[in-house]
């Protein structure tokens, strides 16, 4: 249907009037989502219209564009639909209209000429979009001319009430509108890079789980299980503690005070003599498990030492044990699937007598340079500094990278390291290659490879020259601009959600900072990718170094932020 020859032809009636209650009376259509205005992603799916009237306040749209505003403002969407049918003036009864809301983020051109083409083909009053939650878009739809003529007649002033039957539902793939600040701010999200990473990983499979047996494994070796991912829930072996243990330094006492001292006081780690009769106690260490008879724990801060001897509690009744089982009980779920092992998750599992555990990972990735200038010998060479900080990220991101050979620029070198054994899942990263110049070579060998393309290129600098592919074997191939900076940042964008997809772990929230130059160092209609320093007051400040072919701009650097363009809206912190 993208094809000129089949296209149907229509006229277009935007509709970008109306006063944003939900969105505190913003001017919606002039709300940006991926650096572009509401009004003009409308304007660019119109763009295949033979006309094209907006309704709504004067604005500038360019060249060609009909503005028309309907009488008395703000009189409802129907009323508005007929100041813009109005102004495209007679049409034949057949005419194909597009009636277009201007708050839908991803509304496409594909998608309007799709509706003209199954109204057309199907002879119907209109065509509709239908959302994923399967509602008519009434504001995304084509019309022939007379049933919209013949609806305008009749209807009261919703655009419900226009709806003609034998109106066809077309399911048009994420085109919900922006009705409330909420939205905008989650389209804002999905058309940023992050989420256009997301989107392409949709496909992707988890690798399979393995176990691992955490009582063979030599407590210096526990390392070796970081960074994977649970598979199963942790579930307690056993209760924890598995005794009743005094939290603090001060007496076990028996019954009610004043207690009478006897000995010898109860070590950590050692059994106790019981406590035979009411009204004694005995010191205790912290730790120590209390001695049979005991009913609880007194801290020494909380006793005095009367004349006779004996000890007394100065405060009420307070315990200061650790009772049996009072922090878990055996079967009780711990952490749940999806969470990164930690040394935090390894040290509950051995508190809870766990020893195996079923996980995902750690993900493993192998890291090549490539490109004949890199590490070469002559006058045009030039020294690979790209490699040491995406290994550096790589590692704290929690993949485990083993270095692969330099690529020199052939279609062979590559192929061979696409074709190179692996373990599955693995991840292949190379850097450079990623451009269309004669000397890359990457698309070439991925298509002999038979490799499919989940994303080539994003809207952000630096970093957006960078390719995803799923190779055969199910292992994936990141291809990232060579540019160092670059190579970095793209890491940093793309390798936190390509392991939660093949480890299928619980993706964090995204964290959001306040970078107060983002405006001034933001780029006009691409994200950007700065890295930042903290003021010490919760706020952070962007390097204004932009060349991206070496790292100076990195040195120091404590995170890296994502920018939108204009740097207006929510900053995410990337790494
Ligand atoms: N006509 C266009 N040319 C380029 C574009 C573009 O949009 N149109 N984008 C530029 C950007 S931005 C980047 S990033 C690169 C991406 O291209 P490649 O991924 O093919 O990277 P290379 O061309 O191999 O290298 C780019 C640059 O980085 C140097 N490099 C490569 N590897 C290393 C390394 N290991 N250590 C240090 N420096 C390295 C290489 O010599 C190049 O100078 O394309 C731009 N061109
Ligand atoms: O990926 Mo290139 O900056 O965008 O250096």
């Amino acid at each position: 249907m993208d094809g000129s020859s089949a296209a149907i032809d229509f006229d277009a009636v935007i509709l970008a009037g109306g006063r944003a209650r939900r969105l505190a009376g913003a001017d919606k259509p002039a709300s940006r989502v991926g650096g572009r205005r509401l009004i003009d992603i409308a304007l660019h799916a119109a763009s295949r219209a033979g006309r094209i009237v907006v309704v709504g306040p004067e604005r500038d749209l360019g060249d060609g564009v009909i503005q028309v505003q309907e009488e008395p403002p703000f009189a409802g969407p129907a009323a508005a639909v007929a100041a813009g049918f109005a102004a495209l003036g007679p049409l034949d009864d057949d005419r194909n209209v597009a009636v277009l809301a201007a708050d839908l983020p991803f509304l496409t051109a594909a998608a309007v000429a799709e509706l003209a083409e199954r109204r057309t083909s199907a002879n119907a009053p209109a065509a509709f979009a239908l959302d994923e939650s399967e509602r008519l878009q009434y504001l995304v739809g084509v019309w022939r001319a007379d049933a919209l003529r013949q609806a305008l007649r009749t209807a009261d002033a919703s655009m419900k009430s226009m709806i003609p039957g034998g109106a066809l539902g077309v399911p048009i793939a994420g085109i919900a509108d922006v009705d409330t600040a909420a939205d905008l701010a989650a389209a804002r999200e999905r058309a940023g890079p992050v989420g256009i990473v997301a989107a392409s990983l949709h496909s992707i499979s988890p690798v399979d789980p393995h176990s691992v047996d955490l009582g063979d494994l030599p407590a210096d070796d526990l390392d070796r299980c970081l960074d994977s991912v649970l598979a199963r829930p942790l579930a307690a072996a056993a209760e924890f503690p598995a005794f009743d243990t005094a939290a603090m330094d001060g007496y076990a006492v028996r019954g009610p005070g004043p207690w009478r001292v006897v000995g010898p006081a109860v070590r950590a780690g050692h059994d106790g003599d019981p406590l035979a009769e009411p009204g004694t106690a005995v010191p205790i260490a912290t730790g120590a498990r209390l001695p049979p008879g005991a009913d609880r724990t007194i801290r020494v801060e909380e006793t005095s030492t009367l004349d006779d001897g004996r000890v007394t509690e100065t405060t009420d009744g307070r315990d200061d044990t650790r009772r049996r089982g009072s922090s878990w009980q055996t079967g009780d779920r711990l952490v749940a699937t999806g969470a990164v092992v930690d040394a935090a998750l390894l040290g509950t599992a051995r508190a809870a007598g766990i020893t195996r555990l079923d996980v995902r990972g750690p993900l493993r990735a192998s890291l090549h340079t490539s490109g004949d200038e890199v590490g070469a010998a002559g006058s045009a060479a030039i020294t690979d500094t790209a490699s040491l900080p995406v290994h550096a990220l790589l590692a704290r991101l929690g993949v485990r990278v083993g270095r692969g050979e330099h690529l020199p620029d052939s279609p062979s070198s590559i192929a061979d390291a696409l074709g190179s054994r692996r373990r599955p899942g693995e991840l292949v990263v190379i850097i450079g290659a990623t451009g269309r110049g004669s000397a890359d070579h990457l698309r070439t060998a991925l298509d002999e490879a038979g490799a499919t393309t989940l994303l080539d290129g994003l809207p952000v600098r630096p970093g957006g020259s960078l390719l995803l592919a799923r190779l055969p074997d199910g292992g994936l191939l990141l291809g990232l601009g060579g540019n160092p900076v670059a190579a970095v940042a793209g890491t940093a964008l793309t390798v936190p959600a390509l392991r939660d997809a093949l480890l299928a772990a619980t993706a964090a929230p995204a964290e959001r900072i306040t970078v107060t130059n983002a405006v001034a160092v933001a780029h006009h209609e691409l994200w950007r990718i700065v890295p930042v320093h903290p003021d010490g007051a919760g706020h952070w400040s962007a390097n204004t170094v932009t060349s991206t072919a070496e790292l100076r701009s990195l040195v120091g650097a404590r995170a890296l932020a994502l920018l939108p363009p204009g740097g207006e809206g929510a900053v995410r912190r990337l790494v």
